[in-house]
């Protein structure tokens, strides 16, 4: 069966991570930059994610895993060293809730891809599973394509469209607008794109 890729808004949604080693700190750095209100389960938690709780950008609740802890989840991150138990969170959870069992593809409902980020822009790379690191390996061969200059080129790009689709201009003319600026010269070019940005406003 083949999954189906989303990209989900989890600003202020709770999401409870078992389990306190390196993987469930990688996961939660993506899950707070998303903005997500994170709670982490586990007796012993590892330097950086202690420093996240001190920091109050996470909640902790120091103890073994027990299925009431998932009560108010709508994200649960199984994420501890133990198979048995990653199996149990998952198991515990309900079926409204979505689950990633850092250990074990079969039992979630989904799976975090390797993501690079240029403002706007995600690019993300998924295997199913069946070789994480031949998708950290493509995200690194094109994070070298998509360099950062993107972040600023994609802002570009969305005020461009903002302002096209405010236009008078008639459609055909918008989608070609819209279709030029989509290049090398205009990425590279503050010039061309401050050029861009003030013919468009002609046209409110
Ligand atoms: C992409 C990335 C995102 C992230 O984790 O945030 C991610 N793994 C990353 C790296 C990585 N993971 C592993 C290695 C060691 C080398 C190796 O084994 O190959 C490396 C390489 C490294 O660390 O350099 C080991 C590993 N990973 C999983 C298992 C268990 C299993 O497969 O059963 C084992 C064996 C554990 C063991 O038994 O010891 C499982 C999963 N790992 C996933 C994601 C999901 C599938 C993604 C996909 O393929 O589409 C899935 C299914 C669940 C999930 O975690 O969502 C992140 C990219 C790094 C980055 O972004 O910097
Ligand atoms: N998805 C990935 O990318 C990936 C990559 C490498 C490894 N892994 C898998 O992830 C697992 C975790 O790796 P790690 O390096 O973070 O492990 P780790 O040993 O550093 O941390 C395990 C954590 O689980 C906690 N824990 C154990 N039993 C618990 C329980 N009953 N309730 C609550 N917390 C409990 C421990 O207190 C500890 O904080 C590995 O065993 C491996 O199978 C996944």
């Amino acid at each position: 069966m083949e999954n189906y890729p989303i990209m989900l808004n989890i600003k202020d949604k709770v999401v409870v991570v078992v389990g306190g080693g390196q993987i469930a700190y990688r996961k939660m750095i993506g899950l707070l930059q998303a903005g997500a209100s994170v709670t982490v389960i586990s007796p012993v938690i590892h330097l950086k994610i202690e420093e996240l709780f001190t920091d109050n950008r996470i909640a902790w609740k120091n103890k073994v895993f027990e299925p009431d802890d998932l009560a108010s989840a709508l994200i649960v991150i199984a994420a501890t060293n133990s198979e048995k138990v990653n199996e149990f969170v998952a198991l515990s959870a309900g079926h409204h809730q979505l689950v990633n069992v850092v250990d074990n593809p079969e039992l979630s409902t989904f799976h975090v891809p390797a993501t690079l980020k240029r403002g706007g822009l995600t690019i993300s790379i998924a295997t199913g599973g069946a070789s994480p690191t031949l998708a950290k390996v493509i995200r690194d061969e094109l994070a070298e394509i998509y360099d950062e200059s993107y972040e600023d080129y994609v802002e570009f790009l969305a005020l461009s469209r903002e302002k096209v689709k405010q236009s008078i201009l008639d459609q055909q003319t918008k989608m070609q607008l819209l279709k030029e600026i989509i290049s090398d010269a205009y990425r590279k070019s503050n010039e061309k794109q401050k050029v861009f940005l003030e013919m468009i406003d002609g046209f409110v």
